[in-house]
């Protein structure tokens, strides 16, 4: 995890330590014990199930909830307990919250009045600019697309330049296809500008696509925080396998750095002995026909998806799920030899 600093680190952006925030009418913690750090520039998910805590850890970096206890450090001053426009982070909230009534030159240039008028001019052309929305300044929001009005509302949040930028489920008024477009651009425009950014998130695509780093949380607590690559390759837990892509859970007798599983002996992450809990990727098992009453698995279910294809197999007593590729169709109750490639994950011992 994020808390210890090598001496030699450079400070982080942002540094959120133990943060605790109970509601009186929860059971639990709503946030409890949750740690990290954003470095300048850097682009964090905050991805995990619904009510797990994301959007209220935004909350309180942003200053519009106080912790019970913890503290929230901005390039290393303690701003726990300054109010949100005292803390210097810019926001982009779900609905994009632009003003009806103004055009997308004077949303942009919102939060610069009182500044002489020619530095708004030039700061307001240079973002819409940025945004390419320059041929749109005297539009009115309500003239505009889902997307666009999301781009003015992330232009008028940087216009301040803000060093970090919180941005609540900025994709989830937007139909699938602008979805996929506009993270891109949002990543691609928080990079332009310099300005880390923590994003909340419950689709795991997105935070996959669009962040640096991608911090997995669960009942108010973050479980794994790392580059996405390195979450979905070696997730530390079965919660963190299983809610970032799917995983099949085996279990298996671990000898050094290899396991006797139901799918046979397959190599390891790591080295254990005795009894394993095992995370395998449904892309780590192919499948190959067996003859006659050979092999080890009989196809029970199929998906067809075009660029590849899902299978469901029984093996021994337990039901894998396989994706390979579109070519090799195998009807149900076929017999089967399943096989997986890399080492397999590790997710605990007993
Ligand atoms: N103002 C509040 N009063 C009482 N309980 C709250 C309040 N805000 C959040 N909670 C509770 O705290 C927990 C965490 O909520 P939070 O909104 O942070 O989760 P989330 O991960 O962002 O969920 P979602 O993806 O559904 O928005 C939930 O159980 C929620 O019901």
């Amino acid at each position: 995890m994020t808390d210890d600093h090598p001496a030699t680190a450079a400070r982080p952006l942002l540094s959120v330590h133990h943060l605790v925030r109970h509601f009186p009418t929860a059971a639990g913690a709503a946030v409890n014990g949750a740690s990290f750090d954003v470095a300048e520039g850097e682009i964090v998910a905050l991805l995990g199930p619904s009510g797990c805590g994301k959007t209220t850890t935004l909350r309180l970096v942003g200053g519009f909830e106080r912790p019970d206890s913890g503290t929230v450090l901005l390039r290393g001053r303690d701003i726990t307990a300054l109010a949100p426009e005292r803390r210097g982070i810019g926001f982009v909230f779900q609905d994009y919250a632009l003003f009806p009534h103004l055009s997308v030159a004077a949303n942009v240039g919102f939060g610069l009045r009182g500044r002489p008028a020619s530095e708004v001019r030039a700061r307001v052309a240079e973002m819409l600019e940025m945004v390419g929305l320059a041929n749109l300044a005297d539009r009115m929001p309500h003239q505009l697309s889902g997307g666009q009005q999301q781009r003015v509302a992330l232009a008028r949040t940087l216009a301040l330049a803000p060093p970090l930028v919180l941005l609540d489920e900025p994709f989830s008024n937007l139909d699938a296809a602008m979805r996929l477009e506009t993270r891109q651009e949002v990543r691609a425009l928080l990079k332009r500008a310099g300005s880390a950014a923590i994003l909340v998130t419950h689709d795991q695509e997105e935070a996959l696509a669009l962040a640096d780093r991608v911090a997995v949380m669960q009942a108010g607590q973050i479980l794994q925080i790392d580059a996405p690559a390195a979450v979905y390759r070696s997730p530390t837990s079965e919660f963190v396998a299983g809610f970032l892509g799917r995983s099949n859970i085996l279990e298996g007798e671990a000898r050094g750095n290899w396991a006797e599983t139901p799918l046979g002996r397959v190599g390891i992450d790591r080295s254990a002995e005795g009894h394993v809990r095992l995370a395998v990727r449904p892309e780590q098992i192919s499948l190959s026909a067996a003859e006659g009453a050979g092999g080890n698995g009989v196809i029970t279910g199929r998906e067809f998806r075009g660029h590849d294809q899902v299978y469901w197999v029984r093996t021994a007593d337990i039901d894998v799920m396989a994706l390979i590729g579109p070519n090799d169709i195998y009807p149900i109750g076929t017999r089967v030899r399943l096989a997986t490639s890399e080492p397999v994950v590790l997710l605990g011992r007993g």
